[in-house]
């Protein structure tokens, strides 16, 4: 199971998260959104993988974006069309296109993004695109027609660990590839808590969903 890291907002933050480890550390290039980036990115290991998080934004501001923070991945996270997805592949990045989940899902909506995204994220429906706080029914999974990998994400916390561990026992999450984490980490907007950060790596690790 992979870890992504999202919403930091100051380069002190971005580097104490770094250490934690995660495979993933995304950044907010919506300016709606209160964790919006406006710092430059410091310099972290190469084994994370930087993603930038999109809403309904133009392919020139993403692939800007792109060039200027040299990301890898980026996550469309409004209602992007598919052949945006498919002229991202031009510029070297995987591409996740997120959907939001209330509490059913008609997962045919994944149909048109198949061939042209390499994940897929689900978050919970809220007004605002993202940073809900809030989880959705990981019920819905058991219906998962799909045979590419998804990140898990909306509201997940210390709180939901349980629950967590119980879903990642069950045959629905066998294409859950990665955990998204944000608000629930968070001491103020934007500032990550390190050290509930490291607990909950630490009961992945010793529950022996991550190394
Ligand atoms: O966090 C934000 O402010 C945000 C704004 C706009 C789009 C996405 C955003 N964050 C993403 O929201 C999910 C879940 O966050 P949470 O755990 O519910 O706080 C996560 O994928 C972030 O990348």
């Amino acid at each position: 199971m992979k870890l992504k890291i999202c919403g930091m907002k100051s380069e002190n933050n971005i580097l104490d998260v770094a250490e934690i480890q995660p495979d993933y550390l995304g950044f907010i290039f919506y300016k709606n959104s209160p964790r919006f980036l406006s710092t430059d990115i410091p310099e972290v290991p190469e084994s994370i993988k930087k993603v930038g998080v999109f809403v309904n934004a133009s392919l020139a501001f993403i692939v800007d974006k792109i060039e200027y923070y040299n990301l890898q991945v980026v996550q469309l996270h409004g209602e992007e069309s598919p052949e945006l997805c498919e002229q991202l592949k031009e510029y070297n990045v995987q591409v996740i296109k997120v959907f939001s989940v209330k509490n059913q899902f008609d997962f045919s909506v994944l149909e048109p993004y198949e061939d042209v995204c390499d994940y897929y994220l689900f978050d919970t429906k809220g007004r605002e695109p993202g940073g809900t706080g809030h989880p959705f029914n990981w019920n819905v999974f058991k219906k998962y027609p799909s045979s590419k990998p998804y990140f898990l994400s909306g509201g997940i916390g210390p709180k939901q660990l349980q629950a967590l561990l119980l879903f990642l026992k069950r045959p629905e999450s066998d294409l859950c590839c990665a955990l998204d984490l944000n608000s629930k980490f968070e001491k103020t907007t934007g500032i990550k808590d390190i050290s509930l950060l490291k607990e909950f790596k630490h009961q992945l690790a010793i529950n022996n969903y991550i190394h």
